[in-house]
C-alpha cells in the first residue's frame, strides 16, 4: 500500500490569511517549505539569496500575529522580501523573478497590496513607516505600521534622522531591526560594534526564558505585571537605556529571528501592546540561514545568479572580457602603489565596485564608511581639502544620494574628488530603482565638473590614469555594469587630455557621436549603414563635459546627418550639447539632427540589451534614427520617423 503523502503547507497558503490560524509547530513547517521553495525559486532565477534566506521566520511571524495587507509591513531595501513574496499571492510568479515583464526583486507598490512601499535603495523603510503611522493617526486608523531594517541599512543618516523624528513624534511605529551581523561585506562602524556589545550581553538567555513566558502566560492585551517584568528584562539585558531607548523608542531583545516560539508571543505583545511612541524589536538572524554554503559565505550568496543548488556553484556565464568593475579596480591599484596620496573611499560595496584588492593592499588608505553615501562624498572632500587624491567607488544609482554633497561640498569649492561611478546606464535584472541612469544630467549641470565617459576597458584605464593627476577639480568617470569589449589594456596607461574626443572611423554623409560604452553600437551601426552605401563617420565623445567643441562643430559642418547616442536619461550629455550648437548655429543649415537618450519614464528590470533596445540607444534605434533622418526606409520597406 502506498502512503498519501501530506499535502505541503505551503500549498494551501493563498494569502496570508491563511497561515493566521496555524500553530507554532505548522508555521515552523511553513518556514522550512518557505526556504526551500525560495532556494529552489532563486537557483533557477538568480538575484539575493542570503538576506531572504535570514528573514523566513521572521516573515512568517510578522504575517502570522500582524493582519496585512491592512497592517503596513515594510521591507527596508527590500531586497529580502522573497518569502514574503512567496507568502502574498506570489509564488507562481517569482519564477519570473528579475526577469523582463516578471517579479521585481525589490517590494513594489504597483505589484502587492502587501507591498505599502517600493524600495531598492536602503534606509528608506523608519521614514516611510513613520510617515504611515502619522497618516493613520490622522485620519483615525488603529491599524499597526512595521519597519523592517537591516544592521547595515541602520548605518546610513536617514535611518537615523527617522528615528530622531519617531522618538519625538511619539507615533505607533514598529521597527524590527533585523542583525545578522552582516551588510554585503561584513559591517563596519560604530553602530555595528555597538550592536555587537549590545548581543554580547549574559543576559541573552533571561529575555529569550522572558519571551516563552509571555508566550505561556499572557493573554493579549497585556498585562501590567507582565509589563513591569518585561521592563525590568530589558533594563537587565542592556544594563540600563540602549540607545534606542535614549532616542525615545521602546526596546525589546534582542531575541533569537529563528525561534518562532519567540518571535511569535513577542510580537503578538507588541501589537496589542504600548500604544504610545515607537518600539524597536531587535531580532537576531543569520544571513544565509538553512543553506550552508550561503551561511558560509553570506556576502558571496548575497546576490548570485543561477546555481546548483547541491554544489552552490553559481553559473557565471563565459566571458572574454574582464568587467569594468575589475579593469577599474586593478588601475586604481596600480595607480595607489605609484602615488601615496591615492585613497579610495566605498559606501559599504567593496567588491561591488572592485576596491576589495586596494583594502588588503593599502589598508590605510582604504575608507569603508557604511551606508553613507553622502558622508563619503564629504569625508572625499576633506581628504581632497588636505591635498590628498581621493576616489569614491560609488554605483551611480546610489551617488544621486549625494547631489547636496557634489555641489556644495566639491564642486562649490573645486576641490579634486574622484567619483568613480560604477553601473552607469542601465542594470538590468535590479531594474528601475537601480538603474544609473540620471548622472550625466545631475552631474553634466554642475560647474567644475569634469565628466569621462570611457568607451572600453582600455579607455578607463586611460581615464584612471587622466583622473590620477587631475587635480583642478572634480571629475567623474562613468562606467557600465558588466565585461569590457575585450580590448588589449594599456601596461602603462598614459592621460588623456581633458575635454577632448577622438574620431574612430572616418566616413561621408552620416555622423554618428557617441558617448561612453555606446560606441560599440555606434560602430555595428555604422557597418550595416555601411552595406546600405550610407558612409558614417563614428565620433567618441570621451568626455561628457567639457565636451571637445571643435570636435562637434566639425563633425556638424561636413556632415548632412548628426546622430548623438549616450546611456543616459535626457538632459544629459546630447541635450548639453544640442543647447550648445542651436546657440553657436551650427543646425541653421539644415543638419538634421538626432539625440538617442533614455526617454524621460522608468525602465522596469529585464536584460539590459532589451532595456537599450526599449529606450531606443541600441544599433537598430541608430540605424532607424538615419534612415529617418534621411527619409529612407528599413528592411522591412517601412519609412522611418
Ligand atoms: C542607498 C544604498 N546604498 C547601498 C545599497 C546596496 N546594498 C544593498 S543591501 C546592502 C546591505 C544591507 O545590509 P543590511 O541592511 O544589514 O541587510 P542584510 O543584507 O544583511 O539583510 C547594501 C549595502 C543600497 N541598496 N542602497
Ligand atoms: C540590493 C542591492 O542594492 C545590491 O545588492 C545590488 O543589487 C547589487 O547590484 P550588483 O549585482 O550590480 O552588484
Ligand atoms: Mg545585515
Amino acid at each position: 500500500m502506498t502512503m498519501k503523502p501530506e499535502t505541503p503547507l505551503l500549498d494551501t497558503v493563498h494569502d496570508p490569511a491563511d497561515l493566521r490560524r496555524f500553530s507554532t509547530a505548522q508555521l515552523e513547517q511553513l518556514a522550512h517549505e518557505v526556504r526551500a521553495e525560495m532556494i529552489d525559486i532563486v537557483s533557477h532565477t538568480g538575484g539575493h539569496l542570503s538576506a531572504g534566506l535570514g528573514v523566513v521566520e521572521l516573515t512568517v511571524a510578522l504575517h502570522h500575529v500582524f493582519n496585512t495587507p491592512d497592517d503596513r509591513l515594510i521591507w527596508d531595501v527590500g531586497h529580502q522580501s522573497y518569502p514574503h513574496k512567496i507568502l502574498t499571492g506570489r509564488r507562481e510568479r517569482m519564477r519570473s523573478l528579475r526577469q523582463g515583464g516578471g517579479i521585481s526583486g525589490f517590494t513594489l507598490r504597483g505589484e502587492s497590496p502587501y507591498d505599502p512601499f517600493g524600495a531598492g535603495h536602503s534606509s528608506t523603510s523608519i521614514s516611510a513607516g513613520l510617515g504611515m503611522a502619522a497618516a493613520a493617526e490622522l485620519v483615525g486608523d488603529d491599524r499597526a505600521v512595521i519597519a523592517v531594517i537591516g544592521d547595515g541599512s541602520m548605518s546610513a543618516g536617514m535611518a537615523f534622522e527617522a528615528m530622531n523624528n519617531a522618538g519625538a513624534m511619539r507615533s505607533r511605529l514598529i521597527v524590527v531591526l533585523n542583525d545578522n551581523d552582516m551588510s554585503i561585506a561584513p559591517p563596519v562602524g560604530a553602530m555595528s560594534a555597538y550592536l555587537s556589545r549590545l548581543l554580547s550581553s549574559k543576559s541573552w538567555l533571561s529575555i529569550r526564558d522572558l519571551a516563552k513566558e509571555v508566550a505561556s502566560h499572557l493573554p493579549p492585551p497585556l498585562e501590567r505585571t507582565a509589563r513591569r517584568a518585561e521592563e525590568y528584562a530589558r533594563s537587565f539585558v542592556t544594563g540600563g537605556g540602549t540607545l534606542f531607548e535614549e532616542l525615545g523608542f521602546y526596546y525589546v531583545g534582542p531575541i533569537d529571528g529563528h525561534r518562532m516560539d519567540h518571535l511569535v508571543p513577542v510580537m503578538r505583545n507588541v501589537r496589542d501592546g504600548r500604544r504610545d511612541g515607537p518600539v524597536l524589536i531587535h531580532v537576531v538572524t543569520r544571513k544565509g540561514k538553512g543553506y550552508a554554503p550561503a551561511e558560509a559565505a553570506p556576502d558571496k550568496y548575497h546576490g548570485v545568479s543561477r546555481f546548483n543548488v547541491v554544489t552552490g556553484v553559481q553559473d557565471k556565464g563565459k566571458s572574454q572580457a574582464p568587467a569594468y568593475t575589475s579593469v577599474f579596480g586593478k588601475a586604481l591599484l596600480a595607480e595607489a602603489t605609484r602615488d601615496p596620496r591615492i585613497c579610495a573611499i566605498t559606501a559599504a560595496m567593496p567588491s561591488g565596485t572592485g576596491l576589495d584588492r586596494f583594502a588588503t593592499t593599502f589598508p590605510d588608505r582604504y575608507f569603508d564608511v557604511g551606508i553613507a553615501e553622502q558622508h563619503a562624498v564629504t569625508f572625499a572632500a576633506g581628504l581632497a581639502s588636505e591635498g590628498l587624491r581621493p576616489f569614491v567607488a560609488m554605483y551611480s544609482t546610489f551617488l544621486q544620494r549625494a547631489f547636496d554633497q557634489v555641489v556644495h561640498d566639491v564642486a562649490l569649492q573645486n576641490l579634486p574628488v574622484r567619483l568613480a561611478i560604477d553601473r552607469a546606464g542601465f542594470v538590468g535584472a535590479d531594474g528601475a530603482t537601480h538603474g544609473g541612469v540620471f548622472d550625466l544630467a545631475f552631474l553634466g549641470c554642475i560647474p567644475n565638473m569634469v565628466i569621462g565617459c570611457p568607451a572600453d576597458e582600455a579607455e578607463l584605464v586611460r581615464m584612471v590614469a587622466t583622473a590620477a593627476v587631475y587635480d583642478q577639480g572634480p571629475l567623474a568617470l562613468r562606467y557600465p555594469r558588466g565585461e569590457g569589449v575585450g580590448v588589449e589594456i594599456p601596461e602603462v596607461p598614459e592621460p588623456l587630455p581633458i575635454g577632448k574626443g577622438r574620431v574612430v572611423r572616418e566616413g561621408k554623409s552620416v555622423a554618428l557621436l557617441a558617448l561612453g560604452t555606446r560606441l560599440a553600437d555606434c560602430l555595428a551601426a555604422a557597418d550595416l549603414l555601411a552595406a546600405r552605401g550610407l558612409s558614417a563617420t563614428v565620433a567618441d565623445a570621451r568626455f561628457a563635459k567639457p565636451f571637445d567643441e571643435e570636435l562637434i562643430e566639425r563633425l556638424a559642418r561636413s556632415h548632412e546627418v548628426l546622430v548623438i547616442v549616450e546611456e543616459g536619461s535626457v538632459g544629459g550629455f546630447g541635450s548639453i550639447v544640442l543647447t550648445w550648437m542651436a546657440n553657436r548655429g551650427l543646425m541653421d543649415g539644415g543638419l538634421k539632427t538626432r539625440l538617442l537618450c533614455i526617454p524621460d519614464r522608468f525602465f522596469e528590470h529585464d536584460k539590459a540589451e532589451r532595456q537599450c533596445a526599449l529606450a531606443g540607444i541600441d544599433t537598430q534605434a541608430i540605424i532607424d534614427a538615419v534612415l529617418g533622418c534621411l527619409n529612407l526606409t528599413d528592411q522591412t520597406g517601412e519609412a522611418q520617423a
